[in-house]
């Protein structure tokens, strides 16, 4: 039985559907090294747990090897599949139609709610996004998924895919936390009316800690009588950013339900971008990036 008493918000989409703001994520944590044949049991448990506890947005990728656990879990829940908000994500640009059918399978579900290109460094040049994109409006064209969008991309990709698009993408999903706000691609998304998801949303007290954001955290925590955790979800969530994290922890899984039941004012949001551009540091794709980059 979920245990939220009060439901997390929902975003809505510039294709008009609505996408949840907290996503329960398969990849870090779950993600596999070796063999994709060989079962995880524990994650199984995990994201059942999660929907359970009242989680309705799972992000998962093909590259994370987990969409047949995702797909176990999601049957074993017994919630129906329309109150779920499935999305995955293709790697590159091939054969994109046979990659999502092939997701679908093991997902065991007749379509996902959202379908991700995962990051652009696969391109060789703009025509190969461009061409990519026109077959993610035709997989979404066939039904095979609701929605469309991209993650890991730059403002120069977005514009590549927006010159010959005729669906923009819903969202991109990127890296985005105290100590990498990105407040140049935000802007092209919010130009474009593109959602903006984060993964690594609690960088600055796991990877990232400790940090100059701590302090105002420290005080947040205080007002709220939540964890530092929550207060950083709530920081993307006050921001129209959705935030996807994950935890093989039934405890911080319900705790993050708590972002639901408060808002951080104006001045509190600024308070912890002040202090977070003091640090910058990014987690993935570091080396797509090059030392140093802060976009
Ligand atoms: N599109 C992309 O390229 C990427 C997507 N993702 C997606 O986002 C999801 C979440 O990504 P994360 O970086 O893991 O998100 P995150 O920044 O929310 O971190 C979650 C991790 O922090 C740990 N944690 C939580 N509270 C903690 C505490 N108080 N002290 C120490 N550790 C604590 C959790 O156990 C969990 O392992 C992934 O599972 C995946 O679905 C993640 C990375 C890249
Ligand atoms: O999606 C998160 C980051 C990532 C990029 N490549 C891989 C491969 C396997 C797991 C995670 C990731």
């Amino acid at each position: 039985m979920a245990n939220i008493d009060t439901p997390i918000p929902a975003l809505k989409l510039n294709d008009g559907n609505s996408m949840p703001m907290l996503a329960y994520g398969t990849g870090t944590a779950w993600y596999k090294t070796g063999d994709e044949g060989k079962l995880d049991q524990a994650m199984i448990d995990s994201v059942k747990t999660a929907i359970k506890l009242g989680y309705t947005h799972l992000d998962g990728a093909q590259m994370y090897k987990t969409e047949t656990e995702l797909g176990i879990a999601i049957k074993e829940s017994g919630v129906p599949r329309e109150k779920l908000f499935i999305t995955t994500k293709i790697p590159g640009g091939d054969d994109i139609e046979g990659a999502l059918r092939t997701s679908l399978k093991k997902l065991q579900v007749e379509y996902v709610d959202l379908y991700l290109i995962h990051h652009p460094f696969w391109a060789q040049s703009p025509s190969d996004l461009q061409t990519a994109w026109k077959t993610m409006e035709h997989v979404r064209t066939l039904g095979l998924t609701k929605s469309i969008g991209v993650s890991n991309f730059l403002p120069t990709h977005l514009e590549t895919i927006l010159s010959t698009a005729s669906v923009p993408p819903v969202c991109n999903q990127i890296e985005f936390h105290a100590y990498l706000q990105r407040p140049d691609l935000l802007a092209v998304h919010k130009k474009h009316g593109i959602a903006t998801v984060a993964y690594g949303p609690l960088t600055p007290i796991t990877k990232a800690s400790p940090g100059p954001v701590d302090e105002v955290l420290k005080v947040l925590v205080k007002k709220y009588a939540v964890n530092e955790a929550e207060i950083l979800l709530r920081w993307c969530l006050d921001q129209d950013v959705v935030a996807v994290t994950t935890s093989g922890k039934e405890q911080r899984l319900s705790d993050y339900l708590r972002v639901a039941r408060f808002k951080l004012t104006p001045r509190e949001i600024e308070m912890v971008n002040e202090r977070g551009v003091e640090k910058h540091y990014r987690a993935f794709f570091q080396k797509q990036f090059g030392e140093g980059d802060r976009s």
